[in-house]
Order: structure tokens, then sequence, then C-alpha cells
């Protein structure tokens, strides 16, 4: 029996650290699509790559049997792959899927309507990615071929993979992952993915995930930088760092709390497990990497806004938010093309609280918004 067929997209950290992993683990053939020429050439000459979990319990574990298509150069194998798949995933960025959008609506259309459905799952930051994708995919390909041809479902993805040191495909990651996928979309038939964890309501997962791991990575990543730390277990080893991720990450647990019904304890634990995660001194995570495209993490549905949002709209302080939102703002890293862009907009007045963070005077944040841009630009 032939095994079945898993195309990825993106064979960066996540893709060949968690996602190929998990694929592989499945008995999933993985086939890696990627734009990075050098990246395809060392996954075709090379027959296996080791993860490696780095902390307490870690343990490695080596992925062998896949494939790799530079999207670029073949992009008929790789509508061909999506053709004959049974799952699609993508780990390229949220501000990516609208480019690997048309090769996945053609090898849905390739697909004969008899096929079992093929199973999409963006696997990136963000609330709705893969809504986003298929949102994207239709612009492509009408929205009842692709209906009858591709189930998209939601999901939250979990495991820090810091940028890799070596040159090779070995992947070093933390050793706890978790893959949260919406199983509505699939009714009673849901891919065979033993790692994976199928849910019936996504939205308590990825947004415990996003405001409480990625709100406080990026408040720890912003004020770590400014005080100095290129790391970001040594920024949040640093009291006064410290104390400014705890009020952020108190604000957005009290949040999750009162909408999603979690048990206060509950959300205690995992938000000590996940600063206990980010002092992994195994994992050598940079402020630049977790700090990176400050313009979309201050975009109105991320992870500062969105809870900050929603904390005023209800009467609540978004103070501490509205403080990681001034550091956010005062990313000043060179190597950064939306850090540059961002410090550009503060420079030339462009009203950032309502082209960046999507904000109208209407809205309850918009004042505290404003007033915190405000002062990074007395600052200035
Ligand atoms: N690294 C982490 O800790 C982590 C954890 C959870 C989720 N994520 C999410 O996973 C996604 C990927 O992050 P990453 O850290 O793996 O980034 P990465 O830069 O290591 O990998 C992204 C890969 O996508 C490729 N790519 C770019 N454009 C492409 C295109 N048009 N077609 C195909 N491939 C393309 C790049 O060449 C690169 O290899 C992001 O959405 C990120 O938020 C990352
Ligand atoms: O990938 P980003 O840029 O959305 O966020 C940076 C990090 O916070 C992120 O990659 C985490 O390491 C990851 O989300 C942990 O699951």
């Amino acid at each position: 029996m032939t095994s079945p067929q898993a195309v990825h997209f993106g064979a960066g950290n996540i893709g060949r650290g968690f996602i190929g992993l998990l694929l592989h683990e499945a008995g999933y053939e993985v086939v890696f699509a990627d734009v990075n020429a050098d990246l395809i050439g060392t996954l075709q000459s090379t027959p296996s790559y080791r993860v490696i979990e780095a902390g307490a319990g870690g343990v490695e574990k080596v992925v062998t049997g896949y494939r790799a298509i530079d999207s670029n150069a073949d992009p008929d194998g790789l509508v061909a792959a999506i053709a004959s798949a049974d799952v699609v995933t993508t780990a390229v960025g949220p501000n990516i899927l609208r480019f690997v959008a048309p090769a996945i609506a053609a090898g849905i259309l390739a697909r004969p309507v008899s096929a079992r459905p093929l199973a999409v799952m963006a696997c990136e930051n963000a609330l709705g990615a893969t809504a986003l994708l298929r949102a994207e995919v239709e612009k492509h390909a009408a929205a009842d071929a692709v209906g009858l041809r591709a189930i998209f479902a939601n999901t939250a993805v979990d495991r820090i993979v810091p940028e890799q040191s070596g040159a090779g495909l070995d992947v070093l990651v933390e050793p706890y992952c978790e893959w949260a996928v919406e199983s509505t979309p699939f009714g009673s038939g849901t891919p065979d993915i033993p790692g994976a964890h199928f849910v019936p309501d996504l939205a308590p997962y990825i947004e415990r995930k996003l405001f409480t791991v990625n709100t406080g990575h990026a408040t720890t990543a912003y004020y770590g930088r400014l005080a100095g730390h290129a790391t970001i277990a040594a920024a949040l080893a640093d009291a006064a760092v410290r104390a400014a991720v705890e009020a952020v990450l108190a604000e957005t647990a009290a949040f999750l709390v009162a909408k999603h019904d979690f048990p206060a304890a509950e959300q205690r634990a995992y938000l000590e497990k996940t600063l206990e995660r980010f002092s992994n001194p195994a994992i050598d995570d940079s402020v630049e990497r977790v700090g990176r495209q400050p313009i979309r993490k201050l975009s109105r549905h991320e992870r500062f806004v969105g809870p900050a949002s929603e904390i005023a709209e209800s009467g609540g302080s978004a103070e501490a938010l509205l403080g990681a939102m001034g550091a956010a703002l005062r990313f000043d890293a060179p190597g950064d093309e939306e850090a540059v862009k961002l410090q550009g907009m503060l420079r030339d007045g462009t009203d950032i609280v309502a082209t960046v963070m999507g904000l109208a005077p209407s809205d309850a944040l918009y004042s505290g918004a404003t007033a915190t841009v405000e002062s990074v630009r007395a600052s200035l």
C-alpha cells in the first residue's frame, strides 16, 4: 500500500522542526515546497535530517522519506503533487499565504471530484490563517469547485523553533509542542495525524496560545531589546523585563479566563509553563527573531491590539498591553524590513493608529493607542 502524501509549503524552522516531523511520524510521505532553491537542493540531496529537542526531557528524532520541490522552478510538479496529495499544510508566514494560494488552487482544480477531499491546514501564528488561505485560493478558483474538492481547517501551532545556527537541515527545537486543529470541517473523518489534537472549537486554543505565548514572547523581545539583551532567556532573567511581561500576561489571562471560561488555576499553570519555556537555557532564541515584523504584530487582530481592544471594550484596563505596544514601536532593528518601515512612519507622521493598528476613533482602545504612539514620537 502506498503512503498517504502531504505537501508542506515552507521548509523552514517550523516546517522541518514540527509540522514535517508530525506528518512523517503519522506515516505521510512529506513533499516540502519552498522558494529557497539552496534549501530545496539540500533536501533533495540529503535523505534524512534530525529534529533535536533541546532541554529537559528532549529526545532526538529523524525525518526520512521526504521529497522536495522548488515552487518557482517546478510549478507543474508542485500542482501535480497537490492534485494527488491527501493533505496540504503551510508554515510560511501569514503574509505569504497569498503567494502560495495560486498553486494550491490549481492543484485543487486538478483533483477529480470523486477523490477524497484534500485537507488544507495553514500552520501560522494568526487567527483564522486557514480561512485567510481559503479566501486567497478562491481568488484563483471558483468557491464551489474548491468546496467540492477540499476541506479547510484552522489550526493553532505551538513549538519554539529559534533561528538555526548550522548550515544543514537538522533543526534544534524545544521539547514542548502542540498542534490543535478544528475538527468540525472534517465531520467524522479527521485526517489520521496522531500528533495533532482535533478540537471542535479552536477559538479558546488559538486565543490562549496567541495571547499568552505570542503576546508574552513579543513583550519579552521588545522590552528585552530596549534593555540591551540579545536573547529571550536573558531578557526574561532581567527583573524589570519580567515584571513588564507578567503585567501584560496578567491582563491577557484575566481576559482569556473571562472570555473562554478557563479555570483561573489552569490559565496560571499555562502561563507559568510558558515563562519556563521562554527561559529554556538550551534554546538560544534572539529578540530579533521573536520581535520580527512589528507591523504585523501591531495589527488589529494580532497579539497586542487584539486582546487590548477587547479588554478596553469591556471597560477594563489594558495599560500594560499599551506599554508593550510602545516598546514594539521602539523596535528599531535595522535588519527587519517592517521595523525600518515603522520607524519611518513614526518620523513622517503617518497615522499609525489607523493604518497599522486598524483602530478608528469609535474604538475603545483608540485614545490609549493614540497616546502611546504620540508618547513614542515625542521621545524620538
Ligand atoms: N519558529 C517558531 O517558533 C514558530 C512557532 C509556531 C508558529 N510559527 C509560525 O510558522 C510560520 C513559519 O515560521 P518559521 O519560524 O518556520 O519561519 P522560517 O523563515 O524559518 O520558514 C519559512 C519558510 O517559508 C519559505 N517561504 C517563503 N515564501 C514562500 C513561498 N512563497 N512558497 C513556499 N515557501 C516559502 C521560506 O523560504 C522559509 O524556508 C510563521 O507563520 C510563524 O509565525 C513559528
Ligand atoms: O512567528 P511570529 O513572528 O509570529 O512570532 C515569533 C515567536 O513568538 C513565535 O515564532 C513563537 O516562537 C511560536 O509561536 C511558539 O509557538
